[in-house]
């Protein structure tokens, strides 16, 4: 068998009793360690479920999924995601493996930051398609998340961007000489986020462009959700681009239409209370103008 257990968000002790009792009970024990992290680290994991963990990058579940899947007909492997399985695209693929090869599956759920950004106060119901904004290089710089952010805003929705993770990454001078040395891990912060969006807004200003959101539109700023020290600030694009959230992970929403209540709880988190002043609830045809 084939579990894809959850750990949740914030410290070794999320995980489900289930998922504890299954961890302990397994042959070999992978933890993913490539679409999410746990600030807690490796070893407080191993020490608090009792096992060796092995580490799985995104070389080893893409490229050595049958050594993951290896004996599970037989006896049982687990792989560890930090948040839910489910709340990374990339799980499907090793469950479809496991399909293919006749191992059956099981999947033990946990908070994933898909459902624990509500914490905000923006309801979950009204988001619409999330995003990924990836860092930008000098010779890359995509722009394709803001249009999607454009179509939620434009149908009222909330967006909740994630925001990059690099790690294991090779410099172009190291990958052609095909030495394996690797970057420091990078993970994106909500004022890099900000930024990036800050400047493809001035980007469509100067095409002529109606615009889908601008420095003034009320954003949120959450880092380390479900950890002691989770941090949450609401405020204009703008001053999000300044506010310091500490240590990784981040995540940045951009708000739609929010209903009275909505905008009371995000006040709770307000970097400056009279950003909020001008904000018309009633009407959601301003938030292209705001
Ligand atoms: C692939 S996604 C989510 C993966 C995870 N399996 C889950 O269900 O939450 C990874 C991104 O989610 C966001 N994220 C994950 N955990 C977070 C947390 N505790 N606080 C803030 N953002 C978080 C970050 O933007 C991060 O780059």
């Amino acid at each position: 068998m084939l579990y894809l257990i959850g750990l949740g968000l914030g410290d070794a002790k999320d995980v489900s009793v289930r998922g504890l009792e299954v961890i302990r009970s397994c042959s070999r024990v992978y933890l993913e360690a490539y679409t999410s992290i746990l600030s807690v680290g490796k070893d407080a994991l191993e020490e608090f479920y009792g096992r060796e963990l092995i580490l799985a990058d995104r070389e080893t579940v893409e490229q050595e999924a049958d050594e993951i899947l290896r004996d599970a007909a037989i006896s049982d492997v687990a792989f560890l995601v930090v948040g839910d399985p489910f709340g990374a695209t990339t799980h499907s693929d090793l469950v479809l493996r496991a399909a293919k090869a006749g191992i059956q599956h099981r999947v033990i759920h946990n908070a994933s930051i898909l459902s624990a950004v509500g914490c905000c106060g923006l309801q979950l119901y009204n988001f619409g398609e999330a995003v990924s904004i990836v860092f930008w290089s000098d010779a890359w710089k995509p722009e394709s998340f803001y249009d999607k952010i454009r179509r939620n805003r434009l149908s009222g929705m909330h967006t909740l961007c994630l925001l990059d993770i690099k790690v294991k990454e090779q410099s172009i001078e190291n990958l052609m000489r095909g030495k394996k040395i690797f970057e420091p891990p990078r993970y994106m912060t909500v004022n890099q986020a900000a930024e990036q969006l800050l400047q493809i807004v001035q980007n469509r200003r100067e095409l002529g462009e109606e615009l889908a959101l601008t420095e003034n539109t009320i954003c949120v700023g959450l880092a380390r959700v479900g950890a002691p020290d989770q941090h949450i600030a609401a405020g204009t694009l703008q001053q999000l681009s300044t506010v310091d959230f500490g240590g990784p992970l981040h995540s940045l929403v951009i708000s739609g239409c929010m209903h009275p209540l909505e905008l009371d709880m995000l006040r709770l988190f307000a970097v400056e209370p009279s950003s909020f002043d001008q904000i018309n609830v009633e009407d959601s045809s301003t938030y292209l103008s705001s």
